[in-house]
């Protein structure tokens, strides 16, 4: 009898092997963090090695702690980190360079480059999303560029492109599958949103040779199985998705103008558009939310690079917290920020702004302003960035904001999920089950091998643990957001573009 899907949450900063039932319930976890590389300033990278070797460990503790054997699997659903860019030898399987991670940003300069050549339009229309940094096509052309006798081997069909699904599948198959699913594909600058195919003048424009890249695959299907050498037995690999599509699905906002946010080291706000790509007008992503049973939805997404990043900061650079959960207890402290605003541009600015060379501000001190009013500042910033998004949201779909669903590590804060209530006007629900990443990557899985029978059957599994209702007086919250968008003017362009 199966009992289990597993779910590989690949994340920016540690793997996860989480096992759920046939309730949705986690039956256990397994967690390793892994390096970051910081090889310059603005410049991140990942072992893939580490990625592999981490995410294989967890998955093999997982069953190991709980007993479980692997024909008690029905399938693996896999959720990553998007963006984040690997490319390796197809015949030796080793990487060339280390993966580049989403949030580096030494291609900018490319991208400067091709919003010189005016052809942000292009890559908005085929792709819905802006020429930033952020995404894998510069990454790629970056890679290809620096890294001696890469472009030649790329050209003669000797390299693989992955994101980190790719490269775990690849490792997981022992190189019998090069494929993504389409919400990853959705983030490289590459793929054709609308005809759901790589984009040749795309790939022209990056120099990007077409055999470089996986095939593009829905999010729930049998893709084939993991090799025996890994857990004894093969087990289908069934789902597939990046990691903020997944949490949109794992939240069951599987209907038009549903909307989650994702609270870990940046925050991602997602609506669901259902059939629609809608174009936005405020720089917003247009952007695939999943391929199920042949049916395409889209999604407005709204990335931030910075939120719970932000009380690591604290934590580990300023040492005014021990640990993140302390901010809470540190926030609370004072009412408000005492006209302190802070804005996080650490990594520059993403939705709405995209200025690849914002920096990080705290602006309003005054000789009385203290370390709980820092606190609190943050807290507000990660709200107001995640609000500015659902303003923008708003306003390009006509959809009207009923309830914002919330899941991701800083949304066990309850003040900053009161904070985030005040700020949108609107109610913030935060779900039983707050690793809805993992959790819509089994349920892309398990529907694909038959654990559960159809979307019905897992929509009754969402459970809310509490809701937060606005209580403020708005126009007093009006007026520290307003302080905060002059405060976010100010950090914008710090750093002259080359
Ligand atoms: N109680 C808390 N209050 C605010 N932020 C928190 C709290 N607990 C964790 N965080 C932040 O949440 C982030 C971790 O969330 P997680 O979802 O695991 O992130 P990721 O998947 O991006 O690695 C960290 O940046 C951490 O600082
Ligand atoms: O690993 P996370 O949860 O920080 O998510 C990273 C995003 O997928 C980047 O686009």
């Amino acid at each position: 009898m199966q009992k289990f899907i597993l779910a590989l949450d690949s994340g920016t900063t540690s793997n996860r092997g989480i096992l759920f039932n046939h309730l949705g319930e986690i039956t256990d976890t397994s967690q390793q963090e892994f390096e970051q590389i910081y090889p310059r300033p603005g410049w991140v990278e990942h072992r893939p090695s580490d990625i592999w070797e981490s995410q294989l460990k967890v998955a093999r503790d997982v069953l190991k702690k709980q007993k479980v054997s692997p024909a008690e699997i029905s399938g693996i659903g896999i959720t990553n980190q998007r963006e984040t860019t690997l490319i390796w030898n197809r015949e030796t399987g080793e990487p060339i360079y280390n993966a580049i991670v989403w949030q580096d940003r030494r291609t900018a300069g490319i991208c400067d480059n091709l919003k010189n050549r005016g052809l942000e339009k292009t890559f908005a229309e085929k792709t819905g999303l802006v020429i930033d940094a952020y995404f894998s096509g510069t990454k790629i052309k970056w890679i290809l560029d620096n890294v001696e006798g890469a472009r030649e081997m790329a050209e003669v069909g000797k390299l693989a492109f992955g994101t980190v699904d790719t490269w775990l599948i690849w490792k997981l198959t022992k190189g019998k599958l090069h494929i993504t699913d389409v919400t990853n594909a959705s983030r490289t600058l590459l793929f054709n949103i609308h005809t759901l195919k790589w984009d040749k003048e795309l790939l022209e424009i990056l120099g990007v040779p077409e055999s470089m890249l996986p095939d593009v695959k829905s999010s729930s299907e049998i893709y084939g199985t993991t090799s025996k050498d890994f857990f004894d037995e093969e087990i289908p690999i069934a789902g597939i998705a990046g990691d903020q599509q997944a949490a949109l699905f794992g939240q069951m906002c599987v209907d038009e103008g549903m909307v989650k946010n994702t609270y870990g080291t940046g925050c991602f706000v997602v609506m669901n558009t259902g059939s629609k790509p809608i174009v936005s007008k405020h720089k917003l992503l247009t952007t695939i939310a999943w391929q199920v049973n042949g049916k395409t939805t889209y999604a407005l997404e709204g990335s931030i690079f910075v939120a719970g990043a932000v009380v690591q900061w604290l934590r580990d650079e300023l040492g005014i917290i021990q640990s993140s959960a302390e901010i809470e207890e540190l926030a609370s402290q004072v009412d408000d920020s005492d006209g302190v605003s802070f804005v996080p541009g650490f990594v520059g600015l993403g939705t709405p702004h995209w200025d690849q060379y914002a920096t990080g501000t705290i602006i309003g001190l005054s000789r009385g302003t203290n370390k709980a009013h820092i606190a609190r500042a943050a807290l507000d910033a990660i709200a107001f960035q995640s609000m500015e998004v659902m303003e923008t949201m708003v306003d390009d779909s006509g959809i009207e904001l009923h309830e914002l669903r919330v899941d991701g590590g800083a949304a066990v804060n309850n003040l900053l999920m009161q904070i985030q209530a005040e700020a949108i006007g609107n109610k913030v629900a935060r779900p039983k089950t707050i690793e809805t990443t993992a959790l819509g990557a089994a349920y892309l899985a398990g529907l694909a091998t038959g654990f559960w029978k159809n979307l019905e059957e897992i929509k009754k599994q969402w459970q809310i643990d509490r809701t937060f209702v606005p209580q403020e007086d708005p126009e007093k919250f009006r007026q520290v957001t307003l302080n905060w968008k002059k405060a976010v003017e100010r950090s914008k362009g710090w750093y002259e573009s080359h």
